[in-house]
């Protein structure tokens, strides 16, 4: 099976073409490529399909085979691979995912795809949609419980749900210990990403992530989003501002006329190989 292995700040997938490939298990391909020994080794699994609305379809799969509704830096390397690929000569392409229609608006420099401005649509609030266990909406300080410490979160779709909160010390947190408890709190019915953010400033801020079904990576895209509307939700930046993870920076803006999250970053192609399946 050929494969092309990208990366958005450092959130590496194996990306394969549905036009090309026929792959008759999406969850165990996601398993086995994302096996970092027995495999290609990746945060999961991207496959690229003709579109309905869209010009092409996206669907995503974690390295535990679940298939999440977005991923914003998948999306960004989903722009580079169809343009680079000769796929589509729009600098504005349209991709189905199961969080709907997102729109791409593709950089060029030397001929390929090297950034990438991503509407990532509507942040969802109510607790219902996102889906969270909580009276509020929007939901800006639900408290769970975890190594014996309470921690407020402020939660947002974008999607596919996030739980955020905010520290002291990024660097120093100990992301993993605390992220794969809350991970699975019963107070989320489909689980949650988990974003910890240190705020630097109003347009500024650090974070590192424990994703759905992946554990600890070096970005987020959704939780890039996710992580700017909980600070202007909570007063704590603009609403345009750096959100710096430990793969590289994502640019967020939350447009106040729209309501919608525009995304920008970059998208890199690593190699293209051959998997023997
Ligand atoms: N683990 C996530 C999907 C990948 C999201 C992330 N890699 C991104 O860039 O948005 C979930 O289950 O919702």
């Amino acid at each position: 099976m050929k494969f092309t292995k990208m990366h958005g700040c450092g959130n590496d997938y194996v990306y394969v073409s549905g036009f090309q490939e026929t792959i008759e298990d999406y969850p165990a391909m996601a398993r086995k490529v994302s096996n970092r020994n027995f495999g290609v080794g990746s945060d999961g699994l991207v496959v690229i399909l003709p579109g309905t609305a869209g010009d092409f379809r996206m669907r995503m799969f974690n390295p535990d085979g679940s298939e999440a509704e977005m991923c914003g830096n998948a999306i960004r390397c989903v722009g580079k691979y169809v343009y680079d690929k000769g796929m589509t000569r729009e600098k504005v392409v349209r991709v189905d995912t199961l969080a709907g229609l997102k729109v791409l608006e593709l950089t060029e420099e030397d001929g390929t795809i090297a950034k990438v401005r991503v509407d990532m649509g509507e942040p969802v609030l109510d607790p219902v949609k996102i889906p969270v266990a909580s009276d509020a909406q929007p939901v800006l300080a639900e408290v769970v419980e975890a190594s014996g410490r309470s921690f407020p979160f402020t939660c947002v779709s974008m999607g596919n749900p996030h739980a955020v909160t905010f520290v002291e010390d990024t660097d120093a947190f100990p992301v993993e210990e605390i992220g794969r408890q809350v991970e699975v709190d019963a107070k989320f019915p489909r689980k949650t990403n988990v974003e910890f953010v240190q705020v630097l400033d109003r347009e500024t801020v650090k974070m590192r992530v424990w994703e759905r079904g992946t554990g600890e990576t070096l970005a987020c895209g959704t939780g890039a989003c996710a992580t700017l509307v909980a600070c202007v939700l909570n007063g704590k930046t603009e609403r345009k501002a750096t959100v710096r993870l430990l793969g590289g920076d994502l640019f967020i803006e939350w447009d106040e006329a729209t309501n919608h999250v525009f995304m920008t970053g970059p998208a890199t192609l690593v190699f293209e190989g051959e998997l023997h399946v």
